[in-house]
């Protein structure tokens, strides 16, 4: 579903600022797929899916997207199907708009909002009240009005409305509170399972890193450096991940955002 080829990128290049942040970084991911990403701080993991939403256009090597290449494709034609969930809860979703018309913007209904039919509303309803935390009650409330948890259940709904070929989250419940990031993270779960999406989830917590998905890549230095999956990710714990990290990497996982929540 999935082919990255030797894809690298170097920020700032032949200046004082150069970085290079992927580094001859190749990845395959089967229909179905469900990895989580763990890595250090600056390990290039965002740059990953920004490379793969084309933000910017990678300096060697090749996308290709359920057969199609997609390297040089713009951004706005991968949008179509790509969906992305980002840390702020702020972004996927219209303050503005009522969750009816966020909703029906997500289904393709484009600025025809009047088009919202009686039908659609209803199908709106049904998914809302699977989400499980009273929102199918408020279609009419802006979306500005709800808390981040609840606007990242809508967004991760809206995500997934039209299932889309790669689902790329990325720490999508960091910047929740610890009961509303374990909800948010198993109705993801449950939205990927049910569609049998292609994932790919960066997070910071070691836990989620094992329960959820199939893989588990880890990544430092702009490449992918470990890629666990079946017989070796099953019983892994999070001290086994850690060591696994160390010994492959020859260094500790190092990730601020690790440390502040408090994980080994
Ligand atoms: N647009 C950019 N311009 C310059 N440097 C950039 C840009 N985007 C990313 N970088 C640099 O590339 C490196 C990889 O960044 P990236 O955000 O991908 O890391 P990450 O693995 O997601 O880290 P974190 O866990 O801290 O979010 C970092 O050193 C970062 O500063």
């Amino acid at each position: 579903m999935l082919k990255l080829s030797h894809i690298s990128k170097t920020f700032n290049p032949g200046t004082v600022n150069e970085k290079v942040a992927i580094q001859d970084l190749s990845l395959h991911l089967e229909k179905g797929d469900f990895a989580t990403i763990i890595g250090s701080n600056g390990a290039g993991k965002s740059t990953m899916f920004n490379a793969i939403c084309g933000d910017f256009l990678t300096d060697s090597g090749s996308i290709v997207l359920d057969g199609q290449d997609i390297t040089f494709m713009p951004q706005h034609v991968r949008a179509k199907n790509i969906g992305r969930l980002y840390q702020d809860p702020m972004r996927g979703t219209a303050p503005g708009m009522t969750i009816e018309e966020n909703l029906a913007l997500a289904a393709g209904k484009g600025g025809w909002l009047s088009r919202i039919s009686k039908s659609d509303k209803e199908r709106f309803r049904e998914q809302l009240a699977l989400l499980d935390i009273g929102l199918e009650n408020r279609m009419n409330h802006p979306v500005g009005l709800l808390s981040g948890g609840q606007r990242q259940a809508l967004t991760l709904l809206m995500a997934t409305m039209n299932p889309p070929k790669l689902l790329l989250l990325d720490e999508h419940t960091a910047a929740l509170d610890p009961g509303t990031a374990e909800k948010v993270l198993n109705l993801t779960k449950r939205i990927v399972e049910e569609h049998h999406l292609t994932c790919l989830m960066i997070t910071h917590n070691m836990q989620s890193a094992l329960e959820l998905g199939n893989r588990i890549l880890m990544m430092d230095s702009g490449n992918i450096v470990l890629d666990i999956k079946g017989e070796e990710k099953k019983g892994l714990t999070v001290e086994g991940l850690l060591d696994k990290f160390k010994v492959g990497v020859g260094k500790k996982l190092d990730n601020d955002r690790i440390l502040l929540s408090n994980e080994k």
